[in-house]
């Protein structure tokens, strides 16, 4: 195989060339992003840049005007619903239910989902994830920000989806959550699930991340790759930042 044809069997999550708007409000212009098997992507961008944007293009709720979005092969506008059987999606605020435990809310959504809702595999997403044994079967009205979010990854464990899409996750976790997270990220990377994550937090993201991206006026205007170690600076990342932001605090 060549390396040309290797790259493109490994990106799971591959936006080529994606213009997309709202009426005739055009926020992405040629957006080309690809996130391989086990991989974490983190995006950034001033507010308005168009993160949620790309995020709504990926999940097939917003139709792109031009070019393709493929999820695990899959071309999202072909079929947004067999698309979306390949990814699961965590926006910031965890949408679970509150009266319901972590093992109930996981059998529910499993079910759902068109998944079997064993006890074994939802015991073993919820041991990948590091959710506290003695709090699975209290109801979530009385778990932190970090309890809940683990849940719902568990949830895309328990799926075994290939794609994970991540809206501002570590925003209102404190830093051992936060180190927890990254942890918890870190085992998703390397059982190969491909991770595109929406962030505002550049050292976060140096810490994690395989490469970071700028995304600005629709467009990712830099790609920082930590496998190039001078790239992954966080000085000149928060300078790149600030460039990519014209007019914008970052
Ligand atoms: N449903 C909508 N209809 C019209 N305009 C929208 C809609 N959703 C978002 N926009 C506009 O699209 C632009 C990009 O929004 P988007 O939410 O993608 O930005 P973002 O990068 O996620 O920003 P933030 O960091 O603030 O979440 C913004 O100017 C926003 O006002």
């Amino acid at each position: 195989m060549t390396e040309m044809q290797h790259h493109v069997e490994n990106a799971v999550l591959r936006l080529n060339a994606v213009s997309a708007g709202y009426g005739s409000r055009m926020i992405l212009e040629g957006l080309s992003l690809e996130v391989s098997r086990g991989e974490i992507f983190a995006l950034l961008g001033g507010n308005g840049a168009g993160k949620s944007t790309t995020l709504r293009v990926l999940l097939g709720f917003l139709k792109p005007s031009g070019g393709e979005v493929t999820l695990a092969g899959q071309d999202v506008a072909a079929d947004p619903a067999a698309a979306r059987a390949h990814v699961a999606y965590v926006a910031e605020n965890v949408a679970l239910y509150e009266h319901l435990s972590a093992r109930e809310n996981l059998a529910y959504l499993l079910t759902l989902a068109g998944v079997a809702a064993e006890a074994s595999r939802i015991e073993g997403a919820l041991d990948a994830v590091g959710l506290d044994a003695a709090a699975r079967g209290r109801r979530l009205s009385g778990y932190s920000k970090g309890m809940r979010q683990k849940t719902a990854i568990a949830l895309a464990v328990a799926r075994q989806v290939p794609v994970l899409l991540l809206d501002e996750p570590t925003s209102g976790l404190d830093p051992r959550a936060i180190s927890e997270f990254h942890d918890l990220l870190d085992v998703l990377r390397a059982r190969g699930t491909a991770i595109l994550m929406v962030t505002h937090d550049l050292l976060g993201a140096t810490q994690i991340a395989d490469r970071i991206g700028f995304l600005s006026q629709g467009r990712l205007t830099q790609v920082a790759d930590k496998a190039d170690g001078s790239a992954f600076d966080i000085n000149s990342l928060y300078q790149a930042y600030q460039t990519a932001q014209p007019g914008q605090a970052a």
